[in-house]
């Protein structure tokens, strides 16, 4: 899909507007978190997340980040508890990065930058039939948002970040197999949640936000491996994939809740 938007100097998220007026709607994402004014929520239950059989098919540059995607079937991971009503079933999951490890995240948390930031998108499959259709619907999405650190080397992203090679260009897709995102959540599944927005065009506020507070630790050179990946296909100018965030977007009197006290 060539997008007309990205996240260059002409084309970036302060152009997105003109194309998608929602752009500068009422529940944006992302946000920044300002812990001190997060409500502790007693009625969230606890999340479940059951990535149990996980059937990852493959990993793809779709030109502003690389997916994981996963079978769209009955018994695939699903998620549940929490903000949720329903259950929620996992599509594909990304990231967003930045040129260097200081920045990259999309939320921040009391104006705290991370490195990555791990989106694991998942639609209502009690409500809606297609992950399409969800994903204009206002509790149509969950996104799962996981921080990224530079720190120690991650062993369950090294399958991630050693397929990268294969996916170097834009519109390339390689084999990915039974990868379990599970070994991808911080131990600590403590989580805010808020009511937003895809952080990409479209921008559909169609998206219950579940940030996990604890962020994962990754190796530099990891991170490096995500820098190397192209905007561009084989034949263009070479454009490295990496500033692929969206900045924190106005909260317009939301309210941010924690799981936790
Ligand atoms: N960064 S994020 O987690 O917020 C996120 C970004 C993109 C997507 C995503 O898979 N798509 C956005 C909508 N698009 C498909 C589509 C749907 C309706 C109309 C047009 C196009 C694919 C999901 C989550
Ligand atoms: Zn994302």
């Amino acid at each position: 899909t060539s997008n007309c938007w990205g996240y260059g100097e002409d084309d970036g998220p302060f152009f997105w507007h003109k194309g998608y007026p929602i752009a500068q709607g009422n529940r944006q994402s992302p946000i920044n978190i300002v812990t001190s004014e997060t409500v502790y929520d007693s009625s969230l239950s606890p999340l479940i997340v059951s990535y149990e059989h996980c059937t990852s098919i493959s990993i793809s540059n779709n030109g502003c980040s690389v997916a994981v995607e996963y079978a769209d079937t009955e018994q695939g991971p699903v998620i549940e508890g929490g903000p949720l009503s329903d259950a929620y079933r996992l599509k594909q999951f990304h990231f967003h990065w930045g040129h260097k490890d200081y920045h990259g995240s999309e939320h921040t948390v009391d104006g705290k930058t991370y490195a990555s930031e791990l989106h694991l998108v998942h639609w209502n499959t009690s409500k809606y039939q297609t992950f399409r259709e969800a994903a204009a619907a206002s509790d149509g999405l969950a996104v799962l948002g996981v921080f990224l650190e530079a720190g120690e080397e991650h062993q369950g992203l090294l399958k991630i970040t050693d397929a990268l090679n294969m996916v170097k260009f834009k519109g390339r897709t390689a084999d990915l197999k039974e990868f379990n995102p599970k070994c991808l959540l911080p131990k600590n599944l403590k989580y805010w949640t808020y009511p937003g927005s895809l952080t990409t065009p479209p921008l559909h506020e169609s998206v219950i936000w579940i940030v996990f507070e604890e962020p994962i630790e990754v190796a530099k050179k990891q991170m490096e491996k995500f820098r190397m990946l192209l905007f561009s296909q084989e034949e263009e100018d070479e454009k490295f994939m990496e500033n692929n965030f969206r900045p924190p977007q106005p909260l317009k009197g939301r309210q941010v809740c924690a799981s936790y006290n």
